[in-house]
């Protein structure tokens, strides 16, 4: 197949212009190597590394956190320091703006759907065409030291030694571990989905570590859906497509995380399937971890999405309770060893973390580094009172954690409603606009992110979602009927 950069969609555009200001990553690059030697490895690596930052083809700089805790942290211990040194370093002078990773993603949809403008992720490494193979590793289990290796842009700490199984992921876990195995006989593709910051991308390092570290000689080629299609566009620009392909179809196990990201861009959708048909037929093994089944990936084109779902389609749960207190667990005593301290801390802190941070496995660790950086070695000394007071600004609605099933029953008892009809398809006004209140609701009182949202009212896409943010956002405005409405609810909520 030939691939004309005169034929490239829209996104090749939006893309090639961000491939062209590669500098905002290089930039980035030495921003961090100065906060590293300042702030030390261990908050460099709790707080800075895991953000990302993001740039558009009008030059908008975003770097972002995967937690509000992370960028709460950043704010207030790095952000000053991160102006200067971005000032003396960008010579275009491009205005860098900082949001976690649920603010971006509100901001984006609506920047796209106003201005069209696409935020491209801004690496601190240049994109390099050529893709890195699993010969380049050294044979040895990766010792978990908590930054990103120079290669392939895996995780050191994810491996499947540090991944804690639990009934909500216990099948995904061992369907990675065969596939890390190489054993015959298995589904071809797989394809992990899940709601975010549940695990996807841990397992799928630890599935290429393993990989590489049981069969050396095999190529493991691991990337994520962003960079996939960054370094195709890299690949049309210079007419390298060819090398492209040969990369990634010379793999013996291709890992693609988030291939989500893919959906709606022709080209790059069009490059992904026939790579996928390809290896597949050669018995290769592909392994995909996604946001969402396939047969929800709307946008996605239906041959690539059929053929996603042609292997083994494995869903991964919000860890549950006794899963939350098993990660947190294993990450304070991994904390403990890389810092010094027993690997220990009260029960009921423990209890306390593991039923207030539910949203996601991100986020109990992000509140977990919180009480590190605070307490350091005294981790194991707080009580329940001081993680309280530390943790406070970031607790969502003061001391009640509001759930969307408890939106969804104030809502609809407020309007007299079952809370069936709020997940029901009926449209008439009378039920689609509470429907569309709970929405807002949710997006202000929880901090689910959209698709997630979507999900828990009846499996709706979040689109769907975002445009009922947005029209509640606009009427009341100028309804005071509705503004009073969602008042009465939220302080029902709050208690
Ligand atoms: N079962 C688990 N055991 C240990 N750590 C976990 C587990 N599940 C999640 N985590 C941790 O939670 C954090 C978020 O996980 P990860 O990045 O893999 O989520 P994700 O599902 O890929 O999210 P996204 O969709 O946003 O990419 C990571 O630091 C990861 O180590």
């Amino acid at each position: 197949m030939s691939i004309k950069v005169g034929a490239a969609s829209q996104e090749l555009s939006a893309a090639y212009a961000a491939v062209t200001r590669e500098p905002a990553g290089i930039v980035w690059n030495k921003v961090c190597v100065s906060l590293k030697r300042e702030l030390g490895d261990a908050a460099f690596g709790s707080w800075i590394a895991p953000a990302v930052l993001r740039e558009t083809q009008g030059g908008d700089v975003v770097l972002v956190t995967p937690t509000g805790i992370a960028r709460d942290w950043i704010r207030r211990s790095a952000w000053r320091r991160i102006g200067e040194l971005w000032a003396a370093g960008d010579a275009v002078g491009r205005r860098m703006d900082l949001k976690s990773r649920l603010e971006f993603e509100a901001s984006a949809d609506a920047a796209s759907a106003t201005t069209g403008a696409v935020y491209v992720e801004a690496k601190p490494q240049p994109i390099e065409i050529v893709l890195p193979v699993s010969s380049d590793v050294p044979a040895a289990a990766p010792t978990p030291a908590g930054k990103t290796s120079p290669i392939q842009g895996l995780q050191e700490r994810f491996t499947f030694d540090s991944f804690v199984p639990g009934p909500a992921n216990e099948f995904a876990h061992a369907v990675a571990r065969r596939v890390a195995s190489w054993a015959d006989g298995h589904f071809n593709p797989v394809l992990f989905h899940g709601p975010y910051g549940f695990g996807k991308t841990h397992l799928l390092n630890a599935l290429a570590w393993e990989a590489m570290r049981a069969a050396p000689n095999k190529r493991v080629v691991y990337l994520t859906a962003e960079r996939f299609l960054s370094t195709f566009v890299r690949a049309v620009m210079d007419r390298q497509t060819t090398a492209f392909k040969d990369e990634l179809r010379g793999a013996d196990l291709l890992i693609i995380d988030d291939v989500h990201f893919i959906a709606g861009k022709q080209s790059s959708q069009e490059e992904l399937f026939h790579t996928l048909t390809a290896l597949v037929e050669d018995g290769r093994r592909v392994v995909f971890s996604a946001d969402r089944p396939p047969s929800a990936m709307t946008e996605m084109d239906a041959r690539l999405r059929s053929h996603l779902s042609a292997g083994l389609v494995c869903g991964m749960e919000p860890a549950d309770r006794s899963l939350r207190l098993g990660i947190l667990e294993r990450k304070i005593e991994a904390l403990g060893r890389a810092q010094g301290f027993t690997g220990s801390v009260r029960p009921e802190v423990l209890q306390f973390l593991a039923d207030r941070f539910t949203d996601s496995v991100r986020e109990l660790e992000g509140a977990l580094n919180t009480l590190t950086a605070r307490a350091g070695e005294r981790l194991s000394r707080l009580s329940l009172d001081e993680v309280q007071a530390i943790l406070r600004p970031h607790l969502r609605g003061g001391e009640k954690r509001i759930t969307i099933d408890d939106i969804q029953k104030a809502t609809s008892e407020h309007y007299g409603m079952k809370q069936a009809d709020l997940l029901s398809e009926r449209r008439n006004r009378a039920i689609a606009r509470p429907r569309q209140a709970a929405m807002w609701l949710a997006k202000q009182l929880t901090t689910r992110s959209l698709p997630d949202i979507g999900r828990r009212f009846g499996g709706r896409d979040h689109t769907t979602v975002l445009h009922a943010v947005r029209r509640i956002e606009a009427l009341r405005q100028d309804d005071a009927v509705l503004s009073q409405d969602l008042e009465t609810i939220t302080r029902k909520l709050r208690g």
